[in-house]
């Protein structure tokens, strides 16, 4: 239990579910104003990726309030093998399909490799394009300090902005799929990469694949939530891929993963009973024919 929501029950104070990130009441689209106000009731909250309309919509109707359309992407919907080969153009495209599958989720947009590491002008530019062609109502960028004038220049624009600390995967050809900020050095690095992020104007920050200890330090040090993946139980959010929690991805999936369903299984099931119902004639029967 987080001291806040200690406080509220010490208080008798109830904190009130029908505003609730999850699970609450509200019909409109939750804004970044709802995610700080979480924080602020020690709420804890899900959010997952999608890469089309028809998934969002399972997870919008599901509850889940924030959905991510990650440029992992890359590898889970396009055959990449990492991230680092998406575009603009595949990004704009597959977000603005998750944000008509969507009513009330808020829809974050990644910054793909190359989109905003040229500086700030060329963030915004892209930040922007997300924003009007796509219709998200924030996007996310990897790096904290190396991040800081994209990240001040897109928020004071308007556009909110999440900053992705840990491990970056658009730095794989640099840094590796490692454990980030193991050592005190490192640690002391990732904090100080998280408040530069905040007091940039990002209002959230995603940390990946770093040692709990950390994340649960990082969570207390900021106010604003921390989005973990990979980081813990501490995190005020956890997010994770959506083909790794339902079984879809081929391959191996990170440890940090739990696998809610057996998708592949299912879904190759189904082709097989198809395959063989058009093999053995029993598909289509007279119910699936006209005349
Ligand atoms: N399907 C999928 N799931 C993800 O979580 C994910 C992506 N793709 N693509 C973008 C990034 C890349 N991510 C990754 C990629 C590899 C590891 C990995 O190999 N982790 C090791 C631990 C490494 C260590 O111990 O230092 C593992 O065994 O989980 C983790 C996260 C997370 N993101
Ligand atoms: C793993 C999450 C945080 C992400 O950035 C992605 O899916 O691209
Ligand atoms: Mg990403």
């Amino acid at each position: 239990m987080t001291l806040q929501s200690a406080q509220n029950q010490g208080a008798g104070r109830p904190s009130d579910s029908s505003k609730a990130l999850y699970g609450g009441t509200q019909s409109r689209r939750i804004t970044v104003h709802d995610i700080t106000a979480a924080k602020e009731r020690g709420e804890k909250w899900p959010m997952l990726t999608a890469y089309d309309a028809m998934t969002a919509s399972v997870f919008d109707e599901a509850g889940i309030p924030v959905i991510l359309v990650g440029d992992s992407m890359g590898n889970c919907h396009l055959g990449y093998d990492t991230t680092v080969p998406v575009t603009m153009d595949e990004m704009t495209l597959l977000s603005a399909a998750v944000v008509r599958g969507t009513r009330r989720a808020l829809v974050v947009g990644d910054l793909p490799f190359g989109s905003y590491q040229e500086g700030p002008v060329q963030a915004l530019r892209n930040a922007t394009r997300l924003v009007k062609e796509a219709g998200v109502g924030a996007v996310k960028l990897e790096g904290g300090e190396r991040s800081l004038e994209q990240t001040r220049l897109i928020v004071e624009s308007g556009i909110p902005v999440v900053s992705h600390l840990g491990l970056t995967p658009q730095s794989v050809n640099t840094m590796g799929y490692r454990v980030q900020g193991r050592g005190d050095e490192a640690a002391h690095r990732l904090l100080r990469d998280a408040k530069a992020a905040q007091d940039a104007g990002a209002f959230a920050v995603v940390l990946e694949l770093v040692p709990a200890e950390v994340a649960a330090e990082v969570t207390r040090s900021l106010h604003i939530p921390t989005i973990g993946i990979g980081a813990g139980a501490e995190t005020d959010a956890q997010v994770l891929v959506w083909t790794d929690m339902a079984g879809l991805t081929g391959g191996k999936v990170p440890r940090f993963t739990k696998q809610y369903a057996d998708l592949r299984r299912s879904l190759g099931d189904a082709a097989r009973s198809f395959a063989e119902d058009v093999a053995g004639g029993a598909f289509p029967a007279e119910e699936h024919t006209f005349h």
